[in-house]
């Protein structure tokens, strides 16, 4: 906790600038002793700090936490001449405001005297344009989930401590965090996590770079059911995660060498999902693509991309394939259903999604199928499509983002990919991650057949299908954070733009330079 508020005071220090008052509000748990160590620190260097408690009763205030740490806390602060505030100053010009009030013990939605402290927060935050530092997580924020409270603190800072926490990097975490920073508190890994290595220290601005320790590891607290062995462990997906897999191609290969991916979709009006898949498959290398659109009509090229070979969907069944893309623009009528059933046998990797998940989520006979495939099987749902599959509701998915991840990738005995803000990769073997790259630009049409296209486009390539789930996710992202910032979104971005900025990116990470 000591060490928590040294680092909380150095931080505040740099964001409060000099002579500004500094407001912190303090919970009844560590979270409150944090901001009690937080307070005494920043008093020793001069700043005016007010700091209101949750309870100002001794006895209440320590429930529930480690009540020797935060009452020494408490009592430091009294001690050094700190005062205890029953409610916040009016008509003080705040120049930050630290919120010190639930951690990762919050366990219900805040009321009441905790509620209205929440508001108070924000809505000064707002009138004095201040910077809001979280203490290890935002107030009303799910640190296991990323489910937002619908009174929860809005972070400019949050300053997480020992290891990043799941609920901070998905969800509704990335908005209200702002600017991630983790502080490992010079613990080792031991120490965070057992069996992992530490966290780091890293500024991780919001949807960006994760902290660079070797593995990234975050700290899982109680996702909801438990996993199967070996013991479910969360990461931040990093280039280390799959970097084996990056390398300069042979001057010695040809276009067999790098495979041969098949895309089965495009019923009619729906031919562009099918066509950016198999547009980014292409860019992506794989060496054949071959693409079976439902919609006959369509004509056997495409003149934006002449090396697409398009085929009649069901001529296709039998090409040879290295992966196999069911579902961009599928459609769910019956020869949909039957193409379904005819390829999910096979024994080459394949990815499911969009109008190929719902045909799982409503054919008990396919979803038996895929659970007992051979090969390698990704599903890419987007929250709607998980719901649908677990016969749930999406509010439901999004409230638990990872245990519905790793629900679907039980039911299905597949690598599962919940797509969205901070999108979750669950592993078959129960190991799941969360990838932090991405931007709000990628909420356009089309953008999860590119991911679809880029991921069948490695699988094609003899990427094994886990890596492959990873590199994709976070190449997709990362392609779209590069236009972002060369002004190509977020606002306007398409699925197209990203197609040609994750080939750049692709090529520069396989020839090692970046
Ligand atoms: N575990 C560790 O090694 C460290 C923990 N630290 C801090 O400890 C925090 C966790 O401390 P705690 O476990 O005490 O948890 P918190 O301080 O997050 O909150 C727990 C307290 O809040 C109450 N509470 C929860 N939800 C509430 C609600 N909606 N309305 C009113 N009261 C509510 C609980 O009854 C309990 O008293 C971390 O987030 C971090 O800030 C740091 O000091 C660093 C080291
Ligand atoms: N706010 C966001 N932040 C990060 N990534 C996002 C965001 N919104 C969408 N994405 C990504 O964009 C893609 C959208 O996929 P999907 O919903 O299937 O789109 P479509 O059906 O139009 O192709 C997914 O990879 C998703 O993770
Ligand atoms: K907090």
């Amino acid at each position: 906790m000591e060490r928590a508020g040294h680092a909380a005071a150095d931080l505040a220090e740099s964001l409060a600038g000099t002579g500004g008052h500094i407001l912190i509000v303090a919970g009844p748990g560590a979270n409150g002793g944090d901001a009690f160590v937080t307070a005494r620190l920043l008093r020793e260097r001069f700043f005016a700090v007010s700091l209101v408690a949750l309870t100002t009763s001794a006895a209440t205030a320590t429930q529930g936490a480690d009540p020797d740490d935060t009452a020494a806390a408490r009592v430091a602060f009294v001690a050094e001449g700190g005062e205890l505030l029953e409610s916040i100053p009016d008509d003080t010009p705040w120049a930050l405001i630290i919120d010190g009030l639930f951690g990762i013990g919050l366990s219900r939605p805040p009321r009441e005297r905790a509620a209205e402290l929440i508001s108070a927060m924000n809505a000064l935050a707002r009138r004095h344009a201040c910077p809001v530092l979280a203490l290890d997580c935002p107030s009303g924020l799910n640190a296991d989930t990323g489910h937002a409270q619908p009174t929860t603190v809005r972070a400019s800072h949050t300053l997480s401590f020992i290891a990043a926490k799941p609920g901070l990097l998905t969800g509704d975490g990335p908005d209200y965090c702002g600017q991630l920073r983790v502080d490992s508190l010079g613990l080792t890994s031991g120490a965070a996590n057992p069996g992992t290595t530490a966290a780091a220290t890293d500024s991780v601005p919001p949807r960006e770079k994760p902290p660079s320790a070797p593995s990234a590891p975050l700290i899982s607290l109680n996702t909801a059911e438990p996993p199967p062995e070996p013991a479910a462990q969360g990461h931040i997906i990093q280039r280390r995660s799959f970097a084996r897999h990056l390398r300069a191609r042979a001057s010695n290969s040809h276009k067999g060498s790098f495979g041969s991916a098949v895309i089965i979709g495009g019923a009619p009006g729906m031919a562009g999902a099918a066509l950016l898949a198999g547009r980014a498959a292409l860019k992506l290398g794989a060496g054949r693509v071959y693409l079976g659109l439902l919609d006959e009509r369509f004509g056997s090229v495409d003149p934006v991309t002449p090396e697409l070979m398009l085929r009649p969907a069901s001529s296709l069944a039998a090409q040879t394939a290295d992966a196999l893309l069911l579902g961009p623009g599928l459609g769910s009528g019956e020869t949909a259903q039957r193409l379904m059933e005819q390829l999910c046998g096979g024994p080459v990797p394949l990815v499911l999604d969009a109008d190929a998940l719902n045909l799982l989520s409503t054919h008990p006979a396919l979803a038996a199928r895929v659970h007992s495939r051979q090969a390698a099987t990704v599903l890419t749902p987007h929250p709607g499509e998980a719901a649908r599959l677990l016969a749930s509701s999406i509010n439901a998915v999004q409230s638990d983002r990872i245990a519905a991840a790793s629900a679907l990738a039980r039911r299905f005995n597949a690598h599962v990919v919940l797509k969205g803000s901070g999108s979750i990769v669950a592993l078959a073997d129960g190991r799941w991650f969360i990838n932090t790259t991405g931007n709000p630009g990628m909420a356009s049409g089309g953008m999860g057949d590119v991911l679809g296209g880029i991921l069948v486009a490695l699988l094609s390539q003899g990427w094994p299908a886990d890596e492959a789930a990873l590199a994709a996710v976070h190449l997709h992202g990362a392609a779209a954070d590069r236009l972002a910032e060369a002004g190509i979104g977020p606002i306007g971005l398409t699925a197209s733009e990203t197609i040609d900025a994750a080939r750049h990116l692709f090529n520069r990470w396989c020839a090692g330079a970046e």
